[in-house]
């Protein structure tokens, strides 16, 4: 199948050069082509340019943009989507006061969810985590990692990993699993963290490396959960089988996490909301990426990333949703751009190159997706009549969409 999108007011995140990160003041570049076309054959990008040059291309599915933006679709590099249930009782019991550490200790939290997840069956979890999926795919998302850390025990987490598979082949967004084992630390181990880190180390991870659908290792390391011991011993457990680094880090306490995750050649540190000038110097020593989740600093009312900070030092920032029940309920990205440029201070151009290229580059899958360039995998968003991509971010909850495009499907 061909498709031809022409006549296109501005072509966001053209790179002629196969780009795999954005760094710095670099992010505030924003390659963009006016009146442009796009053409695509199968699942891959095959040309573009103004439209004097579209003469002579013909395809099968022609897509007139008149008016229109076109964009790469969304790359959501942290997200826990597949869950059982809601958390609206805890959504309630923080509007009367309650802090999530205290809906937490009490046996909500992480813990309630995995309850919940325990008792649901594998097809029902499944069915609710593909309703989910379709959703943010017609919000613009193409490419999407999902976390386990809802199970929190062997059998719970497996059957978390063979939804996540069972979504990849069902779907045609692009779905990066990660193994989240270590998230919280479950009831039948709350004053035995050790025997709990050894079966995730000596059972979990061989059991799920076996099944090869994850390639990556997470850990949330924070105060109440997992130490800095903690989570260097479970990250090397990972790494003797191949699962690289991508941690929650310094979402409430800066416990030395960031240093630890460069140190282990994380693909990325996740959260941020506490940020220490020595955080950003440890940032400076290696490839690792920072992730900003302003969904959760919003839901949770709490500090937002600093990302100013982050990218004046040079550094590169990806934006993600971390879209999961208990805090942050929401996978729209466009919300989360927006949200970027609102409460992070970046500029609309900054935030979509952390939401695109940069998105890409935290799962791992950057030479592929991100940007608009030959040979990349055709997700391809097309938004709603606007004149500037800035719109965006500008008309926060609204729906900016029109099409969507995913591996070269026109799917809305
Ligand atoms: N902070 C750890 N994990 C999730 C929250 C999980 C939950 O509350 O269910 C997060 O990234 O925000
Ligand atoms: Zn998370």
């Amino acid at each position: 199948m061909s498709i031809l999108i022409k006549n296109i007011q501005q072509l966001v995140q053209v790179h002629e050069h196969n780009t795999t990160i954005v760094k710095g003041s670099d992010m505030k570049t924003l390659p963009v082509l006016e009146n442009a076309y796009l053409y695509i054959v199968d699942d891959t990008i095959i040309e573009y340019g103004v439209m004097e040059d579209c003469e002579g291309i013909h395809a099968e599915k022609i897509i007139d943009a008149t008016g229109q933006i076109v964009l790469p679709s969304w790359c959501d590099s942290h997200t826990h989507l597949v869950y059982a249930g809601d958390r609206t009782s805890e959504f309630v019991d923080r509007i009367n006061g309650l802090s999530y550490e205290e809906i937490s200790n009490k046996g909500g939290g992480i813990l309630n969810s995995a309850k919940k997840l325990q008792e649901t069956s594998e097809e029902e979890l499944f069915e609710q985590s593909l309703k989910r999926l379709n959703e943010l795919i017609a919000m613009g998302t193409g490419a999407v990692e999902v976390k386990t850390g809802y199970g929190l025990t062997v059998e719970a987490e497996l059957k978390m990993l063979r939804v996540i598979k069972r979504l990849k082949q069902e779907s045609l967004a692009t779905i990066i699993p990660t193994l989240l084992a270590a998230h919280a630390i479950p009831k039948d181990y709350k004053t035995n963290k050790e025997a709990y880190i050894k079966l995730i180390t000596e059972e979990l991870i061989p059991q799920a490396a076996a099944l090869n659908i994850t390639h990556f290792i997470d850990v949330f390391c924070e105060k109440g959960y997992f130490d800095i011991e903690d989570t260097e011993t479970i990250l090397k457990a990972g790494q003797a089988y191949n699962l690289r680094p991508k941690i929650h880090v310094n979402q409430f306490n800066i416990l030395g996490g960031i240093a630890l995750g460069v140190k282990h050649n994380a693909l990325s540190v996740d959260h941020l909301e506490e940020l220490s000038s020595e955080d950003i110097e440890a940032l400076k020593t290696g490839d690792t990426i920072p992730v900003a989740l302003p969904g959760c600093s919003y839901f949770l009312s709490m500090n937002y990333t600093k990302a100013r900070d982050i990218i004046d030092a040079g550094l590169p920032l990806a934006i993600a949703t971390d879209y999961n029940p208990g805090s942050s309920p929401s996978g729209n990205m466009n919300f989360i751009v927006s949200a970027a440029c609102v409460k992070l201070k970046m500029t609309p151009e900054e935030a979509i190159n952390a939401a695109t290229i940069n998105g890409a580059y935290a799962m791992g899958i950057s030479s592929m997706y991100g940007s608009i360039t030959r040979g990349k995998k055709a997700n391809i968003i097309i938004t709603k009549p606007m004149k500037h991509y800035s719109e965006i971010p500008y008309a926060f909850a609204h729906d900016p969409i029109a099409h969507v495009i995913i591996n070269g499907q026109l799917l809305k």
